[in-house]
């Protein structure tokens, strides 16, 4: 028995779990569970019809074999049952899907019954209760806010108009970088507190400034990472839905008290940007909160936009936004400085289109396609999403032949796709140009290919993530050369969790590139 998974089960149980060693920890959490063995027993032959998968214990289904890998176990797993299988995680249905014309049957052609979503425990708290657009069910309560989103704060119009407050965080960060030539930087925080400080002064504009936005961002870092970390623990109260109320492992209190410091940093935001309107100082700043609030103040009397919804949104851009592009940068980072060819030639590209003695411009990322092909090929390699948000079906349905009932967890393995080698030339390589002729696009017209998956729940924010990947990864590519500390070698394993990250953060020493000390300010 694979006693992996038990590690960082019980790690998260309160004491005196605890103070036990991981077997007798894994006995205990069998005998707890063992008198409701005998209920299981008879409800298990149920697997009729289902996709085929491994053998199930009573009860605890397939808990015992799980790695904490997720998307490295799943594809194992299909290569074993093939592209639609199984898994039991205690009495939830998982239903794996590792084939581009099965994930398309989900995403498109089922796109409607699968476009709900199997929420865990963790999640229902940063989520204010489901009322944001990531983890809220299909229906009239999305639709309304997904719009909203979509039209009002990451359209291409909107994020042209806050272009400049992403050129004054991005300029901060080479003037950081700079302060730091010939030391080792921790490229991947650097990169968080980029975006987080891009992302954020999107939302709230400029109205935290200077040392108290410095310790903004390491508060926020600190609860981001670890309601990132919540999410990821095995949870049972996701596991047996039932026992969810009980709360054993405090997931659900210890979100709770998370929230508490976000919710603390979202009043006071809204409360200035409010004093600023008005005061009529925030007339000519336009910024995602402005536009939420005069949303809320016009909204249609039939669906009102709640102060609930403004912050589960607020949540959404942060929490969604901020580590998946951060960790992308840092793997294309990772990739790029194992490979010198590749690095020369992103910095031939940029060069002829930007010059020596200029820094990179949002202007300038259009002329890029080496750069765009080095944005696909990361996310190909390491999708920050591996298995995407978890769907869920509103009806029972056939998928591939099988049932798949009402309800149940559906992992539409990416990473597994975007790896077969059926479907990529050596597929494990990092080879950018295999993007450059390529029809291929982001926005999950090609099931071969889905980064921000497919559909009515493809990722809302692909227009604003491009422009920070590439705007963020051309100027750390132009500005500076890197390379490993004396000693360090680069190691790109990778981690699951709800946004899959670099295991060894890569640390870097930059030296700066351009002649003029003054482009760095
Ligand atoms: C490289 C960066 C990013 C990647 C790879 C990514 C990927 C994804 C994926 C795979 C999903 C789930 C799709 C599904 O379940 O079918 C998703 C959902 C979402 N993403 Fe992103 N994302 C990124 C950046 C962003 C940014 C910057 C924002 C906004 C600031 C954002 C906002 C959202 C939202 C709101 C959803 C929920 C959509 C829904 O359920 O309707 N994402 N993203």
């Amino acid at each position: 028995m694979s006693l992996k998974f038990f590690k960082p089960l019980f790690d998260s149980f309160p004491w005196p779990l605890q103070q036990l060693n991981v077997e007798q920890q894994a006995m205990f959490f069998v005998c707890f569970l063992g008198f409701l063995a005998l209920l299981w027993f008879f409800i298990s032959n149920s697997n009729k019809g289902l996709p085929p998968g491994p053998k199930a214990l009573p009860l605890i289904g397939n808990l015992h074999s799980l790695d904490p890998e997720l998307h490295t176990y799943f594809a194992s797993l299909s290569q074993i049952y093939g592209p639609i299988c199984r898994i039991w995680l205690g009495q939830k249905l998982g239903i794996i899907i590792t084939s581009p014309e099965l994930a398309r049957d989900v995403l498109k052609d089922k796109d409607i019954i699968f476009a709900n979503r199997d929420v865990p425990a963790a999640a229902v708290e940063i989520s204010y209760g489901c009322n944001d657009i990531l983890w809220n069910s299909y229906g009239p309560q999305w639709r309304m806010m997904r719009k909203l989103c979509v039209r009002d704060m990451l359209s291409c119009s909107t994020l042209d108009s806050v272009c400049a407050l992403r050129r004054r965080e991005l300029r901060q960060s080479m003037n950081y970088f700079y302060s730091k030539k010939g030391l080792p930087v921790n490229v991947g925080e650097q990169m968080f507190l980029t975006v987080f400080n891009v992302i954020t002064s999107m939302l709230w504009g400029s109205t935290v400034k200077g040392e108290e936005r410095a310790n903004l961002g390491a508060e926020f870092r600190y609860v981001v990472s670890e309601m990132a970390a919540l999410c990821s623990i095995p949870n049972l109260s996701d596991f047996y839905p039932g026992l969810a109320w009980f709360d054993f492992q405090g997931v659900t209190k210890k979100m709770k008290l998370l929230l508490k410091r976000f919710e603390k940093i979202f009043d006071s935001m809204i409360d200035e940007r409010k004093k600023l309107d008005r005061n009529g100082v925030g007339q000519e700043i336009k910024d995602f909160l402005q536009v939420l609030l005069k949303l809320k103040d016009e909204a249609d009397p039939k669906m009102p936009m709640t102060m609930t919804e403004i912050k589960a949104l607020l949540m959404d851009m942060i929490v969604g936004g901020t580590d998946s592009t951060s960790n992308a940068i840092e793997f294309a980072m990772a990739e790029i400085m194992i490979k010198p060819d590749i690095l020369r030639k992103l910095q031939e590209e940029i060069e002829t289109v930007v010059g020596k003695d200029n820094i990179v411009e949002e202007s300038h990322i259009k002329q890029l396609p080496y750069l765009y092909a080095v944005f696909k090929e990361v996310l190909r390699l390491h999708p920050p999403a591996p298995l995407l948000a978890p769907h869920s079906p509103s009806e029972t349905c056939t998928v591939g032949g099988y049932t798949v009932p009402k309800g149940c967890s559906i992992f539409i393995n990416v990473w597994a796709i975007q790896r077969d080698p059926s479907i990529w030339k050596n597929p494990t390589e990092f080879r950018p140009e295999r993007f450059l002729d390529d029809k291929c696009d982001c926005s999950g017209n090609d099931f071969n290919y889905l980064p921000f998956g497919s559909g009515r729940r493809l990722c809302a924010g692909i227009g604003m993530a491009e422009r920070m990947f590439m705007y963020s990864l051309a100027s750390l590519i132009h500005s500076f050369d890197w390379k490993l500390p004396e000693g360090e070698t680069l190691d790109l394993t990778e981690k699951f969790g709800i946004v899959l990250k670099k295991k060894m953060p890569l640390v870097a020493i930059p030296t700066p590139r351009l002649s003029d000390p003054i482009l760095y300010e």
